[in-house]
């Protein structure tokens, strides 16, 4: 389980509470633009600290920690990839931080670029891919990575709704159903509601505690029904 006890977050004048409990699977976070969406997962990845309260996984208390250090992995819109690494080093990080692929990984590697459609592209640099393509390589990666927490941050945002909801089966599929915590921030309220079992609101200040996505989107409370304008 994912905690926050009685967090508060600050970006300059912005401030954000934060007191709830992320269970295993597929939890959407939502909310209006500057809403607070990234600082959440900002404070999870250890980017930010909070001002006040604990951040907990597992019960433990991830003060302290360095990003790197946490059992978190990470997906941005851009940025995801390191560009003079071939795209199957890129994936390969995830299993030998230095590089080292023994043929039993080469070949986790090569399946794992397959289960996201870049079957053959390993050789490439990620410069030679398109946006979309290099979105599915970093997920490649998260998907051969062992981390509890994954937090994607409108990581499939470059990609049409077709090759989203792929990779979002894949995400739910791969990582939720192996007992993974995943984040996952979407604008677009459709995404939560076909993929994730909890929704986050963040809103007016506050990161409200997960609830159930149907019960939520089928009585919608005042706040979400002013972001989703119904
Ligand atoms: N480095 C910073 N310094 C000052 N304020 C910041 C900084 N980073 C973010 N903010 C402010 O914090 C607030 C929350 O930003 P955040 O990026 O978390 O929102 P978001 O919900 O992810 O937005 P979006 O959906 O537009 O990506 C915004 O008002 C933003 O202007």
């Amino acid at each position: 389980m994912l905690t926050f006890d009685g967090v508060v977050l600050t970006q300059g004048t912005f401030r954000l509470q934060a007191d709830l409990t992320v269970a295993p699977g597929i939890t959407a976070v939502i909310g209006p633009s500057g809403g607070g969406k990234s600082t959440l997962l900002a404070a999870i990845a250890g980017f930010l600290t909070p001002v006040t309260g604990r951040i907990l996984w597992q019960g433990d208390d991830m003060a302290g920690r360095d990003p790197g250090a946490r059992p978190v992995v990470m997906l941005f819109q851009d940025h995801n990839l390191f560009p003079h690494l071939t795209v199957a080093q890129n994936v390969g990080l995830a299993l030998a931080p230095r590089l080292r692929l023994s043929a039993g990984q080469g070949a986790q590697v090569a399946t794992a670029l397959r289960d996201v459609g870049l079957a053959g592209m390993g050789d490439r640099k990620p410069g030679a891919l398109s946006g979309g393509q290099q979105g599915r390589a970093a997920l490649a990666r998260v998907l051969l990575s062992d981390r509890g927490i994954v937090l994607l941050d409108e990581a499939f945002a470059a990609l049409g709704p077709a090759l989203r909801s792929e990779m979002l089966v894949l995400v739910r599929d791969r990582l939720a159903a192996s007992g993974r915590t995943v984040l996952v921030v979407t604008h677009d309220p459709a995404d939560a509601v076909q993929f994730a079992d909890h929704v986050v609101l963040v809103a007016d200040g506050v990161a409200h505690p997960p609830q159930p996505t149907a019960a939520l989107f089928a009585d919608p409370p005042p706040a979400l029904r002013a972001y989703l304008g119904a």
